[in-house]
């Protein structure tokens, strides 16, 4: 379903809602400094809900910076919508809404009348139509029976659904939303992942950051990982999951005997440890590898199979843990 908000856009086989190659940003001038954004080959399928993940000061809010022109990039190239950016900004942005720090409400102003305002400043907008798209755009986000309220009177998740509101003033085929949830209690939290989720269900493609591990697992249909300004990782998320392989692991204090009736049994990487052996379980029957023990007489305290978790690959992946709250 598409209404007056999103479109579903029309999509070439291979082409991507987002697409940069080689894209990198150095703050000032000095060669020496440190690249913010170093390489970034991003590619951001439509219809995904693509988080955009890594912790504080990783490089996102630059890289969505450079994607909608708002600073330049020091090298490489960036798309959106097929549109090369920034030459092409006037093609592609009427059809991108975006949420980058959040518009500037005025908190004695209605819902309605900040809008008002907010496409008043748009010049690609049909001042004709203002108070229907307006209409639509607070519907959307459940806000229409709160629209006349003051803006001060809005709770956090309110004046966030506002915010995105305020993208939704025309159709959308693409919306970047940074950071949607932080500084949001759990209830506004909600509310938001809820409406991102009926957004994604509409068909138009998000690409959301966000430095939460729980929010892309909730709510995301792709990651791109980002750590210190490279991206370590992108994929759909149940790719990176089928990357998790389970491992048996087995407590004992007899570990080093362990190995050798698992190493015996067939079983690759090996790994012991104090009080435990860890190995890939592979083709192989739990069952069969606990009688295989038992049956050579180590004493196992404990056996189970683990499949690492998301958190673990990204660990994996950056040396670094994830926030995992929210
Ligand atoms: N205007 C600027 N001038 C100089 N350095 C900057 C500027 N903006 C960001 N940086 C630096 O670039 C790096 C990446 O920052 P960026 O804001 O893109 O990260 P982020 O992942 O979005 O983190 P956050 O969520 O905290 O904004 C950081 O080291 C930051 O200090």
């Amino acid at each position: 379903m598409t209404d007056a908000t999103t479109v579903a856009a029309a999509r070439e086989p291979g082409s991507r809602a987002v697409r940069t190659r080689k894209l990198s940003k150095r703050y000032g001038r000095r060669a020496t400094a440190a690249l913010a954004v170093d390489g970034l080959d991003l590619e951001v399928p439509y219809g995904a809900v693509f988080g955009f993940l890594g912790p504080n000061g990783c490089g996102k809010t630059t890289t969505i910076r450079m994607l909608l022109g708002l600073i330049e990039a020091s090298s490489g190239e960036a798309e959106l919508l097929g549109v090369p950016m920034p030459g092409g900004a006037r093609t592609a942005l009427p059809r991108v809404g975006a949420l980058v720090e959040g518009p500037a409400f005025h908190p004695y102003l209605s819902g309605v009348d900040n809008l008002r305002r907010l496409d008043a400043v748009d010049r690609s907008t049909d001042p004709a139509t203002v108070d229907e798209r307006i209409e639509s755009a607070l519907d959307r986000v459940g806000l229409r029976p709160a629209a006349r309220k003051r803006f001060r009177a809005y709770s956090l998740g309110m004046k966030q659904r506002l915010a995105i509101a305020g993208a939704l003033l025309r159709p959308r085929e693409l919306l970047i939303l940074d950071e949607p949830t932080n500084g949001l209690d759990p209830q506004g939290t909600r509310e938001v992942r809820s409406l991102i989720a009926q957004l994604a269900a509409d068909g138009v493609t998000i690409m959301l950051s966000t430095h939460l591990l729980s929010e892309v697992e909730q709510v995301c249909s792709h990651v791109g990982v980002m750590h210190k300004g490279r991206l370590v990782t992108q994929s759909p998320i149940e790719d990176l999951r089928a990357t998790a392989v389970p491992r048996v692991r087995v407590e004992t204090v007899a570990a080093e005997d362990a190995a050798r009736v698992l190493t015996g049994a067939g079983l690759d990487d090996v790994v012991v440890a104090a009080g435990e052996v860890t190995a890939l379980l592979g083709e192989h029957q739990p069952e069969k590898l606990v009688d295989a023990l038992v049956g050579d007489g180590v004493p196992v305290r404990g056996f189970g199979v683990v499949r690492p978790d998301l958190e673990d690959l990204f660990v994996s992946l950056t040396g670094e843990g994830f926030d995992v709250s929210g």
